[in-house]
């Protein structure tokens, strides 16, 4: 199959290639619009985590980073700069393509799309359309059995940021992102409802932030989507394609979607027909609008970019990074209900991983995964977890932290879970440790803390400490004792509680129990 024919070249760069039949499922009716199908295909724009800009090297700019503060010559279109290809650019495209089941290329080429706006220095944006880096793919969405194709994946440049300031009537430039290195990511028309084309986006994040090539940031603007929708009776061919641009959310992208559906119902069930528009959406009015047809559409004049040599990739490169992949989220998920975590632990661990801050470069391994499997290495997953979902990730969410802002160490942690499975520690007195760790970025082992914050449990032949605070509580309680005398055994909880509060949780809870008990009942 070729991918794209391109006017001024007589050679075909593409290899033949056919994806296998991906889209198999049967047409689905869909009460919203019944009698109608609906289709979408997805261009996503996902920025590169490189250090450095796609053709120089100038560091790619971070959030609130001062305007026009990381521009090379080159990335400002200075008259006589070249471009130099930046090789992690290429391999984390290389990446993501291989874990898109994509056909990488060995040669691609870079084309210049000429358009004049005041956000594009040079008058053209350096992209890969005709002759992309690869090619088909597929991605498996994570509910039902659907596959999304993968037309193909290309590397271009970013553009740069134009700001109106209307009191001044000013446009203001910063070139910050200019030339920053894109991945172009072009889905198949395989989507068949708005929830499907969330499915796509949200797999598709975590996937780009397992193999650390983006963000995934679709709020920050680091993964753009353009959708295109059209409409079509079962059985009758596809209709005519919107394209809707720059969506910011996934929810967004939900409600455009279903407003540009009831649009084209509209105008075709009034007779009209549906124009090929580009448009935008109104995030107030929850609506599409018009930005331009398909007959004002530019005219790109593409053409290749003479200073850039076709771009060839060898076998052994490809096979290099490939040895290099890490397991992709579905590959986690089973491996984590196989070690015996429930599906809702496994959901927790796998959102918080997907959420986690990608390095630069492709730096891997910092996730909340890779931080389970270092614990759980040598400890019950199951018991990990626990500590992990329930204490460490709620104490974080508590304070409003992220997983990248975790202080405790897996060395920490470890130890706090083993102190605790040996009984040194109670489970109380671990959580208040790491209560303690977190609130005040602590370094110390939590045995040593354990120590300075007399935390170390009672042991049981220590009988005397517990029993001394037994009596403190009885005497605290003095109705709930008598309840218990009694012949009332639930009240005995709440005498516990007491104990364990007298105690700040060093005693332990069953052995409380048993001298309660023993002294009540006497
Ligand atoms: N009938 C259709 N209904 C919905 N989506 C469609 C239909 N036909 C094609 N598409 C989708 O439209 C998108 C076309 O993207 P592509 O990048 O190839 O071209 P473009 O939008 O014309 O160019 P540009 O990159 O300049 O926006 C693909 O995601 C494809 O799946
Ligand atoms: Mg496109
Ligand atoms: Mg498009």
């Amino acid at each position: 199959m070729l991918v794209r024919r391109c006017p001024w070249r007589s050679i075909q760069l593409h290899q033949l290639w056919c994806p296998r039949q991906i889209h198999t499922r049967e047409a689905n009716h869909d009460k919203r619009w019944p009698g109608w199908q609906v289709i979408i295909g997805i261009e996503v724009h996902a920025q590169i985590k490189s250090r450095r800009k796609l053709f120089s090297e100038s560091s790619t700019s971070r959030p609130g980073e001062i305007p026009n503060t990381t521009v090379s010559t080159f990335d400002s279109a200075f008259p006589g700069t070249l471009p130099t290809l930046n090789p992690k650019c290429v391999e984390l495209a290389v990446r993501t393509a291989l874990a898109l089941n994509s056909k990488v290329h060995h040669q691609s080429a870079f084309d210049r799309k000429h358009y004049f706006y005041s956000d594009l220095p040079a008058g053209y944006q350096i992209t890969q359309r005709y002759s992309p880096l690869a090619s088909g793919g597929y991605l498996k969405l994570s509910k039902g059995d659907v596959s999304v194709g993968i037309q193909q994946i290309q590397l271009e440049q970013d553009t740069a940021k134009s700001t109106f300031d209307g009191l001044r009537r000013t446009s203001l430039i910063d070139l910050n992102r200019a030339g920053s290195g894109l991945m172009e990511i072009v889905s198949e028309p395989h989507m068949r409802s708005p929830e499907e084309a969330a499915d796509y986006v949200r797999t598709l994040q975590a996937v780009l932030r397992c193999v650390g090539s983006s963000d995934g940031n679709m709020e920050q603007g680091s993964f753009r989507c353009d959708v295109n929708v059209s409409i079509n009776k079962h059985g009758q061919p596809h209709g005519t394609r919107c394209e809707i641009k720059n969506l910011n959310s996934v929810k967004f992208m939900m409600v455009a979607i279903t407003s540009e559906v009831f649009r084209h119902i509209e105008l075709l069930e009034s007779g009209c027909s549906v124009p090929q528009d580009t448009r935008g959406f109104d995030e107030n009015k929850a609506e599409t609008f018009k930005l331009r047809s398909k007959a004002d559409s530019p005219d790109y004049r593409y053409m290749p970019d003479p200073n850039i040599p076709p771009l060839l990739l060898s076998e052994e490169y490809i096979e290099t990074i490939r040895k290099t992949m890490p397991d992709l989220p579905d590959t986690t998920r089973v491996r984590l209900r196989n070690l015996g975590l429930s599906e809702r632990d496994t959901d927790v661990l796998m959102a918080v991983d997907s959420g986690h801050e990608v390095g630069f470069d492709g730096e891997l391994g910092k996730g909340a995964v890779t931080y389970f499997d270092s614990l759980a290495q040598q400890r019950d997953p199951r018991v990990v977890v626990n500590w992990m979902t329930h204490e460490l990730i709620g104490q974080l969410t508590a304070r409003k932290e992220t997983f990248s802002d975790n202080p405790v160490s897996v060395e920490q942690l470890g130890e706090l879970i083993d102190l605790v499975q040996d009984g040194k520690i109670t489970g109380t007195s671990g959580k208040l440790l790491l209560k303690h760790i977190i609130a005040n970025r602590s370094s110390l082992a939590p045995s040593v803390l354990a120590r300075e914050l007399s935390l170390e449990a009672v042991s049981e032949d220590d009988n005397a400490s517990t029993r001394a605070w037994c009596a403190e509580a009885i005497e605290a309680l003095p109705e709930e004792a008598e309840a218990v005398r009694q012949g009332n055994p639930r009240v005995l909880n709440k005498l516990v509680g007491k104990v364990m509060q007298l105690s700040r949780g060093r005693a332990d809870a069953q052995n409380a129990r048993v001298v309660l008990e023993d002294v009540l009942q006497r």
